[in-house]
Parts: structure tokens; C-alpha cells; sequence
């Protein structure tokens, strides 16, 4: 089931100039009980939000080599391309970009090494791609900093009360462009598995009309969420959650496959600082009461009682927990630039399938 035209929950960046209370009393509303919007009429120009979704497309139908020379399990630094395969990805190609950076410097945590470069195909091969995914960057890093000053004030804080978790040089930020295309299968079959964001927020961007993504609502039930062009669907991450005692919660959701054609969608990714420590930051906000009021409306309404409660990683400098979430989903990557780590999560050596894939 499709959620209906008429309960999206769609907020409109405009009226946050023509009638900020009503905007932030909005997205107040959006964030506490449902975790997730459709953003509309933002400054990110409609050309910009076309060309990257041709781009995108256009990307992914580089030749399998050009794709390849941009390989992900090539760098330590989980940027780059990962193809459709038996090993990794049965469902879905990936490629993944942020600013560059220069490699970590000696004797820095090795967490850090989570900054690098981008390996990207042969611009011969598709001139203007990265000027068209850099502009794209560069205009959602504006709105996602933007944006987080409007959830910081729905909450009831003040406009720049989240800054402190993220560094405070721009250009050093966690920040990541995700692109995914979902090739169709028959029978259907799950694209991208149920799971919540572990970022602090997520605005995804969905690149094709082919339907696939399914949000999770209180009472267990998936609803497809359509592709509104225009817009960006914002999802609360788990950061984010932490840091508001769940005040608000990381939906649930998940993709499935088209039985036919092909879907694309373009995630960007916004991260607090490499060494924030979620457990130790998350102490320091403090709610105002009529927004604490509007979270026990909504649980005494679901029938949630779960307490809040943190999680051992969340102890860790951000940047670690990062690390270590994608050695795990990276095995490759872990085995060639993370040999002091790599024992730790595969005390067995690599898992089977890979071995064919070290060259
Ligand atoms: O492809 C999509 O629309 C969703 C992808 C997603 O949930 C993710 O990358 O975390
Ligand atoms: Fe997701």
C-alpha cells in the first residue's frame, strides 16, 4: 500500500520565510511523530535536481570497466564504486563520493583514515559528471546545514544548539553522496533490507518513478513512499535520535526491487563530527517541556514504554563507530588497508567469497 497523497508529510522550505512559527511548529509536529518528511520548494535549484538525476542514470551506464577503475575495495576510504555481484551486492550497484581530503596524518587515530579521495571513472567518459555531483554536493551540504538549524529550533533549542557536534571546519565534515541503482528482478526481492539510518540525518533523493522504497509506521505496517519529484525525503538517523532521547525516532524502512525497470536514488548523508562521542554529547541537551509533552502523547498513543538507553559504541568517537560498521559490511577493504583491525572482525581470515576477489 501506497501511504496516501494526502498524508505524506510534505513540508514546504518556503513558508519557512513567509511564516517561520507555522513552518517550525510543522516540522515540530513531522519530526516528533512520524521521523521522516518530503522537503519541498528548497533552495537546491529544480535544473540541478534534474541534471543529477540524467547523471545519475548516466553514471550508472558507464561501461563495467570505467566503473571498475573507480573500485571502492581499492581505498581505505569507502568511497568509490561497488558493483552488482553474487560477493557483495546482489541487488544494487553503489557509488559513493564526499570532499576530498589528504590522507590522515601520522599518528592520528586510525579512524581517521575514514577521509580520503574519491576514485572516480574517467571524466573523458562522462564529461561535466563530477562538475554536475559536486554542484549537487555543495548545494545539499548548504541545505543540510540549513536544515539542521530549523530541526534544532522545532525541538524547542536554539537555531545553532547542534553545531557543536560537528566540526567546526566545513570542509572537514562527514558528509556523503550515495548513489544506488536497483536493477528489476523478478520475482521482486528485497533491494536494500529493513534497517534505520545510523547517521544524524539523511536526505535522500529519489532519482526514478519506479516505486521501492517502503516506510515502517508504529504498528509494524510498510507503506510505499512515492517518488514526489522535487522534493528530498528527509529521515531522522540514530544520531539524531540519541542526541534528542528519542524525542524523535530513525524510522524504519527498506527498499524493494521494481519487478521492472530500474530505480535509482541519490542519499546524502550527514554525519556529526569524527570525534563526537554520541553518549557524552547526548547528555548535554536539555527539552523544553511542551516538546517532552508531545513525546509522551505519541507513546502513550503507540504504546511505546521502551526506555531510552545507549548503546556501548556510543561511548566511541563517532568516527570509530563509523569505522567499525564498515569494516563490517567491507570485509575487502578491511582485509587490504586495515590489517591491524582486520582480526578483530573476521577472527576466521576473509569469509570464503572474497578470496577470489583479492588481486
Ligand atoms: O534507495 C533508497 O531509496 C534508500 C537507500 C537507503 O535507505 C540508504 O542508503 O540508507
Ligand atoms: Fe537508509
Amino acid at each position: 500500500m501506497s501511504i496516501p497523497h494526502s498524508q505524506v508529510p510534505l513540508l514546504d522550505w518556503t513558508l519557512a520565510d513567509s511564516d517561520k512559527p507555522a513552518f517550525i511548529a510543522q516540522l515540530r509536529g513531522i519530526l516528533i511523530n512520524g521521523g521522516f518528511l518530503y522537503l519541498q520548494n528548497t533552495p537546491v535549484p529544480p535544473a540541478l535536481i534534474d541534471q543529477m538525476v540524467d547523471a545519475t542514470a548516466k553514471f550508472f551506464a558507464l561501461p563495467a570497466e570505467a566503473k571498475d577503475a573507480a573500485d571502492m575495495n581499492d581505498t581505505a576510504h569507502f568511497n568509490g564504486y561497488l558493483r552488482r555481484g553474487p560477493v557483495e551486492n546482489p541487488t544494487r550497484e553503489q557509488f559513493n563520493y564526499g570532499d576530498d581530503h589528504a590522507d590522515a596524518a601520522e599518528g592520528a587515530p586510525v579512524y581517521h583514515n575514514i577521509h580520503g579521495r574519491t576514485p572516480w571513472p574517467d571524466d573523458a567518459l562522462f564529461p561535466g559528471c563530477r562538475a554536475i555531483m559536486g554542484e549537487y554536493y555543495k548545494h545539499l551540504k548548504a541545505l543540510s546545514i540549513k536544515f539542521t538549524c530549523f530541526v534544532a529550533e522545532a525541538l524547542g533549542l536554539a537555531a545553532d544548539a547542534f553545531e557543536p557536534l560537528f566540526e567546526s571546519d566545513v570542509a572537514r565534515r562527514q558528509l556523503r553522496c550515495k548513489l544506488l541503482r536497483y536493477p528489476a528482478c523478478a520475482p521482486s526481492t528485497t533491494g536494500f533490507v529493513a534497517h534505520t539510518d545510523s547517521n544524524f540525518l539523511t536526505y535522500l533523493l529519489q532519482a526514478s518513478d519506479e516505486p521501492g522504497l517502503e516506510m515502517q509506521n508504529a504498528s509494524g505496517e510498510w507503506s510505499a513512499a512515492p517518488t514526489i519529484r522535487g522534493t528530498f525525503i528527509i529521515l531522522v538517523g540514530r544520531v539524531l535520535e540519541k542526541i534528542t532521547h528519542r524525542l524523535v525516532k530513525a524510522p524504519m524502512h527498506r527498499v524493494v526491487s521494481p519487478t521492472k525497470g530500474t530505480r535509482y536514488s541519490v542519499g546524502y548523508f550527514q554525519g556529526v563530527a569524527m570525534d563526537t562521542r554520541v553518549a557524552e554529547a547526548s547528555a548535554k541537551y536539555k527539552y523544553p517541556q511542551e516538546v517532552l509533552d508531545m513525546q509522551r502523547a505519541r507513546e502513550e498513543r503507540e504504546g511505546d514504554n521502551t526506555e531510552f538507553r545507549l548503546v556501548e559504541s556510543d561511548n566511541l568517537p563517532a568516527g570509530e563507530a563509523v569505522l567499525n560498521f564498515k569494516l563490517k559490511a567491507h570485509p575487502l577493504v578491511a582485509y587490504k588497508f586495515y590489517p591491524a583491525l582486520f582480526p578483530k572482525f573476521y577472527p576466521d581470515g576473509l569469509p570464503a567469497k572474497y578470496a577470489s576477489m583479492v588481486h
